[in-house]
């Protein structure tokens, strides 16, 4: 099957456990929660995004037929960086990677010698052989995927409070304040919730905070 591809790129994990890893950041183009139009973004079931994933014309985007040729992309972004093969980490993401990521681009990763990370909203089962898997819910979803090893809980979300996740199976429960207008005070909050329940750390995008994608 062919995969459309919103951009690929060498940067630093931001988030979550992984923060200040070197990554492939693979951003798969579109979602089942949101087109992507900011016409929209009041009617979406998720309305709060701060990503674009509309298309192929990110840098390194693009439409491949084959898993292999996508997982060349995926070694030549990384060798651009660095001889160093033991390290390869790819982060799935998008849009909603869950929609595209198979079987046969799991084994194309891997076969390079990648572990492999995916990003996802929960929404759809996440295939065998992953390594890392981060499911960060959102509003108004049955959470298919209710285990991993992180959960991230984009904070604070009227209706997805983090006692609703708290008994689920991972390894990590995180709480990433909402980007957007409201940033300073969601931060403010959500240390407030961590100190008061420690089972919940604070997730920072730390790639924003020093400007890197
Ligand atoms: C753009 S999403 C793509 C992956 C997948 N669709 C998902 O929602 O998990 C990547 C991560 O960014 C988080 N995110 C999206 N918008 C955000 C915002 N405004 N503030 C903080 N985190 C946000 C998501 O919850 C998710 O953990
Ligand atoms: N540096 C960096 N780290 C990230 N972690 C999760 C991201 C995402 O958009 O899925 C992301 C991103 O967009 N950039
Ligand atoms: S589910 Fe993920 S990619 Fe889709 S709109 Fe929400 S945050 Fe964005
Ligand atoms: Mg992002």
């Amino acid at each position: 099957m062919a995969y459309i591809i919103k951009e690929l790129f060498a940067t630093l994990q931001g988030e979550g456990a992984h923060a200040g890893r070197a990554a492939i950041f693979c951003r798969f183009a579109g979602c089942n929660l949101w087109s992507g139009r900011e016409e929209d973004r009041h009617k979406a079931q998720c309305n709060f995004c701060d990503t674009d994933f509309i298309g192929t014309n990110g840098p390194g985007g693009g439409r491949f037929a084959h898993a292999d040729s996508l997982a060349e992309a995926l070694e030549s972004c990384w060798r651009a960086h660095t001889d160093d093969a033991a390290h390869r980490y790819v982060v799935f993401t998008g849009g909603e990677p869950l929609l595209q990521l198979d079987d046969a681009l799991i084994k194309a990763t891997k076969a390079r010698g990648f572990t492999l990370a995916v990003e996802t909203n929960g929404t759809l089962p996440a295939p065998a052989g992953l390594d890392w898997i981060c499911v960060s819910p959102k509003p108004g979803q049955s959470l298919v995927q209710t285990h991993g090893h992180e959960l991230k809980l984009v904070y604070p979300q009227p209706s997805l409070t983090p006692e609703q996740f708290a008994g689920l199976a991972f390894q990590h429960f995180w709480l990433q304040p909402m980007d957007g207008p409201e940033r300073i005070a969601n931060t403010r909050h959500a240390v407030q919730y961590c100190q008061a329940h420690p089972q919940w750390r604070l997730s920072l995008q730390t790639h924003k905070l020093i400007g890197i994608a």
